[in-house]
């Protein structure tokens, strides 16, 4: 070949079969390289598959109509709390979850509560990385910890969970971690269910990894036989359909009052009567506000002593007793105060403030004197609240503030309902709570929500009254205390009475913050 005058060219052709045998060994590496990589994934594809079908085998993995945390129906629904139950299908959920990701890039581990606490466990011990856990609830006493184990102050966390659908539970215990001053930037999962939590969690700064999503996981299920066409295509059709809003998701994780509990919530209150409320409510726990609406006074003094063990407050309408005495009230405040109850005096208030104002701490019934608390209507603004603040100067007592009714036919509309809510937000150090009929002020969670219109086994009275159950008022209504009146006052037994509505209204406020 003709090379002269091409300076290198001759060297270069002279190099060609070393470059030859070069470039076949680097062909090689990379073929080693590859096949082993290949060989890797389709070992943990095989794993992964395996894995879908055990969970389905155990009966994790449930087809039919549930509902998730975030109130969706789904036909979907995994159940993995049983997985405890199978250390063979522990350890290799945990063994792809390591391989999945490098741990060693974090400090601790730490898992959702409950179901993948085991999880961490063993993740923590197979990687010999400390664990930290969260408390679902801080302790009222002691220490107050949110988080239990040893960390330091930047400390790197990894997160672990079984199930994500919104992400809510994961940010739930990243913002409790981070609180602490540990860091989070990543989370392993077992399954996405593939409705918006990726998307929501990595707008809130965590990278999730997966084991399998949804689709993979009905892939292989249908693949193997274990499922139909229909319910595969029933399940497909409703993931595609049915993604979490992120703002949804927002508003539940943003301290949601239905969602935290009576003595997580005295943190956020403003008003010192709403505090001494909810610590009673927390030690008495009791949830239940009697009406004592009998008009003789020596009735409602039995009527307090009867059901003081069992109440948080005692609601009067001090103008219906027909024989009262100031030494009515001064015994009624040793009543409440032996029993640890609050005394409200549902006076409704509505006139202008200088009227008000008297009619608060003037007059025979003197009611500043005597009544922590007081309900107010909105109907004649501020000026009311101010009347009452003026008073109140010690600020030891506190308003419900009336923004719906239980009566059929009330003129209250949702307008007059958001006004009076904005009202409230401007005087917190004076509210206690609103009286309303649903689940309002949800990101308020110190603020009581107090509902009335509460018997079993009645629907209505003759004058309009409305009533729901105990169940309906606290789970669905979104009270926060109940006010029972004639189904306690009625009963031959107020005392048993009044301890069986106690007892349904606080296993109603433990499954709604459940
Ligand atoms: O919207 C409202 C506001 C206040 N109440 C008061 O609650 C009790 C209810 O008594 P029951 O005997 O349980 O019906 C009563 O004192 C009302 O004045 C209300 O019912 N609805």
């Amino acid at each position: 070949m003709y090379t002269e005058g091409i300076p290198g060219l001759s060297f270069f052709i002279y190099l060609l079969p070393c470059a030859d045998a070069l470039f076949t060994s680097l062909y090689s590496i990379v073929h080693i390289i590859i096949s082993f990589n290949l060989r890797v994934k389709v070992k943990t594809l095989l794993k992964m598959e395996s894995l879908a079908v055990e969970l389905f085998k155990i009966n994790a993995i449930k087809f039919g109509d549930y509902k998730t945390k975030v109130g969706l129906y789904t036909p979907v629904y995994f159940d993995l709390r049983v997985i405890i139950s199978y250390p063979a299908l522990m350890e290799s959920l945990v063994q792809l979850m390591m391989e999945k990701i490098d741990i060693k890039n974090s400090k601790l581990v730490c898992g959702v509560p409950y179901t993948a606490l085991p999880i961490a466990t063993i993740i923590s011990l197979k990687s010999k990385l400390p664990m930290v856990m969260r408390r679902k609830e801080a302790k009222s006493y002691g220490t107050k910890k949110l988080i239990e184990g040893v960390f330091s102050d930047g400390d790197s966390c990894l997160i672990i969970e079984d199930v994500v659908t919104s992400g809510s539970s994961i940010l739930e215990t990243v913002k409790d971690l981070k609180a602490s001053g540990i860091v989070c930037s990543d989370a392993i999962v077992l399954l996405d269910r593939e409705q918006g939590g990726k998307a929501f969690l990595a707008e809130n700064g965590i990278i999730m990894h997966s084991i399998l999503t949804m689709t993979e996981l009905m892939r292989i299920l249908f693949k193997r036989g274990f499922i139909t066409a229909e319910i595969k295509a029933t399940v497909d059709d409703y993931i595609a359909s049915n993604k979490v809003k992120s703002e949804s998701v927002a508003i539940s994780l943003k301290e949601d009052r239905l969602k935290l509990s009576y003595i997580d919530r005295l943190q956020y209150a403003k008003n010192n009567v709403a505090k001494d409320l909810l610590s009673i409510m927390a030690k008495k726990q009791t949830n239940l506000c009697v009406a004592a609406d009998l008009t003789i006074a020596a009735d409602v003094l039995n009527l307090a002593e009867q059901v003081g063990p069992y109440i948080c407050c005692l609601k009067t309408h001090i103008d219906i007793i027909e024989d009262f005495h100031p030494n009515f009230v001064r015994r009624l405040q040793e009543i409440a105060e032996m029993y640890e109850f609050i005394l409200m005096e549902d006076r409704k208030f509505a006139d202008i403030g200088k009227t008000v104002q008297m009619q608060y701490s003037k007059g025979v019934f003197n009611i500043s004197s005597w009544a922590t608390l007081v309900t107010v209507h909105s109907i004649f603004g501020k000026g009311v609240l101010d009347a009452i603040s003026e008073v109140d100067l010690d600020r030891r007592r506190g308003v419900f503030l009336l923004a719906e009714a239980s009566a059929s036919g009330t003129l209250i509309d949702e307008k007059y309902t958001g006004e009076t809510l904005k009202i409230a937000s401007e005087y917190d150090d004076l509210i206690v709570g609103i009286v309303c009929q649903s689940p309002l002020f949800r990101d308020k969670p110190g603020f009581l929500q107090l509902t009335p219109g509460v018997q079993v086994g009645e629907t209505e009275d003759n004058l309009g009254q409305q009533y729901n159950s105990p169940e309906k008022v606290i789970v669905e209504k979104g009270g926060d205390i109940a006010v029972v009146g004639r189904g306690i006052t009625q009963s031959q037994d107020m005392r048993n009475e009044a301890k069986k509505y106690k007892d349904l209204l606080w296993a109603a406020y433990l499954k709604r913050i459940s």
